[in-house]
């Protein structure tokens, strides 16, 4: 086989939407990319590979291939197709303009990059479903992932799986993704845990071409770790129906042009997380009530995240003065949805 270079670019996500939580996710115009060059396989010495990282998390990213998280989950796959190690020589340079912790899915950009790297650098062609498999292994909601491999506005759930499949999903993130030891040497983490058949399934709904999405990103991080960790384990009936509720109508109004800004509006709010997470984004009740198609033209819906036609500055500068308020500084990023992750 001769030397070859190759491209992975895998999108952002804005996961919940809104009433979504864990359900639907959307692709935004973000790109973790990922140019590969695996030379031509030679009697020589090993080589490890060379990582290199520019962009978003570049301070803050390791660059050992056995601690970062996208060549990890690379070698997971390799590792559950019977290959013990990356090829010899390999050189990987990233760059990344997914901020970190911002929920705008670095990591599950970072576990899609890494499935299909591992199905390249294998020569494996596992199917787009077979790679979702490996990537719930890892991101255990699905909604993000989902829609980072796959593209545009994209609704999924996980499949009930027998006692056997779900003992063969849930086994510990540690042993999927070992912490591979400087000193580990060749046997460490094989035989990982293959991933059942058919874990996860979705449907692509419509999206309207004029809406946009304003990202709104706060200069602090908040983990999606944390951020899980403030919600509650059990919802009444009344909050389930009330999100249920919203979620059916967003799916199409969505992709409905035009699309009717008092519909959405009210179709994006949520009572299953944000008003847990509040807590840890002072502001964001104000900005999600004060903010309103009524004020803001152009408006269509506000969550952890938001939707507009028109009018981005406008909401994104006034939701900038609700959280300077409250002492967070914020960014903001006009972006439009995108096809998902794609290998050139
Ligand atoms: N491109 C990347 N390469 C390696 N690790 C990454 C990458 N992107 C994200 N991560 C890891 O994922 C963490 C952020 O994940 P998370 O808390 O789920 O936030 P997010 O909402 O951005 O996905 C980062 O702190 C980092 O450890
Ligand atoms: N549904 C999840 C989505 C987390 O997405 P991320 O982009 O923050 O990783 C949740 O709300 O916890």
């Amino acid at each position: 086989m001769a030397s070859r270079t190759f491209v992975i670019k895998v999108p952002a996500t804005s996961a919940n939407i809104g009433p979504g939580f864990d359900v639907v996710g959307l692709s935004l115009s973000l790109h973790l990319t990922l140019t590969v060059v695996q030379p031509a396989p030679s009697n020589g010495p090993y080589v490890p590979p060379l990582l290199r990282y520019t962009g978003e998390g570049a301070a803050e990213v390791p660059l050992d291939a056995y601690k970062n998280l996208t060549t990890r989950v690379a070698l997971y796959l390799l590792r559950c197709h019977d290959i013990r190690s990356f090829p010899s020589g390999l050189d990987i340079h990233v760059n990344n303009e997914i901020p970190f912790g911002r929920g705008l899915g670095s990591s599950g950009a970072a576990v899609i990059a890494g499935v299909l790297l591992g199905n390249e650098l294998g020569g494996l062609k596992l199917a787009r479903e077979r790679l979702l498999d490996f990537a719930l292994m890892v991101e255990r909601h699905p909604d993000n992932v989902t829609a980072a491999l796959v593209g545009g506005f994209v609704g999924s759930y996980l499949r009930e799986l027998d006692v056997a499949a779900t003992e063969a999903a849930s086994v510990p993130l540690s042993e999927v993704l070992p912490e591979f030891p400087p000193d580990a040497g060749e046997d460490w983490g094989l035989n990982p845990p293959v991933p059942p058949l058919g874990i996860g399934h979705y449907v692509r709904f419509g999206w309207s071409e004029s809406i946009k999405a304003i990202a709104i990103i706060p200069r602090f991080e908040l983990s999606t770790a944390k951020a899980r960790e403030v919600l509650p384990l059990q919802y009444s009936r009344k909050d389930l129906v009330f999100n249920l509720q919203r979620l059916a109508v967003l799916t199409t109004a969505l992709g409905q042009s035009p699309p009717d800004p008092e519909l959405i509006y009210e179709a994006m709010k949520d009572r299953v997380h944000q008003p847990y997470r509040k807590v840890l984004i002072p502001g964001l009740p104000e900005v999600t009530s004060s903010i309103t198609p009524s004020t803001h033209p152009g408006l269509l819906g506000i969550c952890l995240s938001g939707a507009a036609t028109h009018g981005f500055e406008a909401i994104a500068e006034d939701a900038r003065a609700i959280f300077k308020k409250t002492g967070v500084e914020i960014d903001w990023k006009l972006l439009t949805v995108v096809g998902g992750s794609v290998v050139e």
